[in-house]
């Protein structure tokens, strides 16, 4: 007798940089241990030996706005084969601390780069990863769930003043994270069965309510009575 798989799940973390995502991505991915899941918790840029290279050139050498996104894209098309697939077909949960929304909001909104040409690259990356999941040829992976953290941009900035030494990202001006968190909201806006708005203004305990709100809302997993971030 043959035990199904759970349907795997992938769900991404979205939002500025200081918008308070990694506070909760490891208490999610608990939440979800706790209840039998088996979550494979990974991120963007990086996830794999190769994109961890990638990462380190996208986010400390000096490069133009479409060599950045074909780095993304590449380091992206590595960890869906790579990782995220196969993660999924075993029925695992993947939680990926960003995705290809973060390519829209950086690399188009903030930097300028044409959103029509991200979406050509969009559908060339991540089409024909998923067909030993039974996928046909032109399904193009996407999360399940994507939990965008949205935060004002200068109160991004604030909790960050003291934090760590800045990247190439961290590093640019308030203006840059305003257009960066317009173009997540406006990302929010073509995908909103996707999208998930968290007021990441909250309090930490509040802000881990309105996401364990929207995964059970979902039936992905039972109500967690006293749950903590
Ligand atoms: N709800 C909150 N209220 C106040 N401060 C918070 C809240 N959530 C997180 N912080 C603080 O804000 C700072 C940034 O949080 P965190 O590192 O989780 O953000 P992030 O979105 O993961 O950023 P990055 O993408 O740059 O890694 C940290 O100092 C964290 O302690
Ligand atoms: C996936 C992705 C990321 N970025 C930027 C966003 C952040 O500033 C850094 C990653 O740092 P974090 O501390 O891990 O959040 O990279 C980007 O510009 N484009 C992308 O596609």
């Amino acid at each position: 007798m043959s035990t199904a798989l759970p349907k795997g799940l992938f769900i991404s973390f979205e939002g500025i940089d200081g918008a308070g995502k990694s506070s909760h991505i490891e208490a999610l991915a608990q939440a979800f241990r706790d209840q039998g899941r088996v979550v494979t918790l990974t991120r963007e840029p990086g996830g794999t030996p190769l994109a961890e290279k990638l990462r380190a050139l996208m986010l400390h050498d000096a490069m133009d706005p479409l060599t950045e996104a074909l780095i993304a894209f590449a380091a992206r098309r590595d960890h869906l084969v790579q990782v995220i697939e196969p993660a999924l077909a075993r029925g695992e949960v993947v939680i990926s601390d960003r995705f290809t929304d973060a390519t829209f909001a950086y690399q188009g909104a903030g930097r300028g780069f044409s959103w029509e040409q991200l979406s050509a690259l969009e559908r060339m990356a991540q089409t024909g990863t998923a067909l030993q999941a039974g996928q046909a040829p032109d399904f193009m992976r996407e999360p399940d769930m994507t939990l965008w953290f949205d935060l004002p941009a200068e109160v991004a900035a604030e909790r960050l003043a003291t934090a760590r030494v800045p990247d190439r990202f961290e590093a640019q001006p308030g203006e840059f994270f305003a257009r960066v968190a317009q173009g997540y909201a406006e990302r929010a806006r073509t995908a909103p069965q996707r999208f998930v708005r968290i007021d990441a203004h909250a309090s930490r305990h509040a802000v881990w309510q309105q996401i364990t709100q929207a995964v059970v809302r979902k039936g992905w997993l039972a109500i967690m009575v006293g749950s903590k971030p």
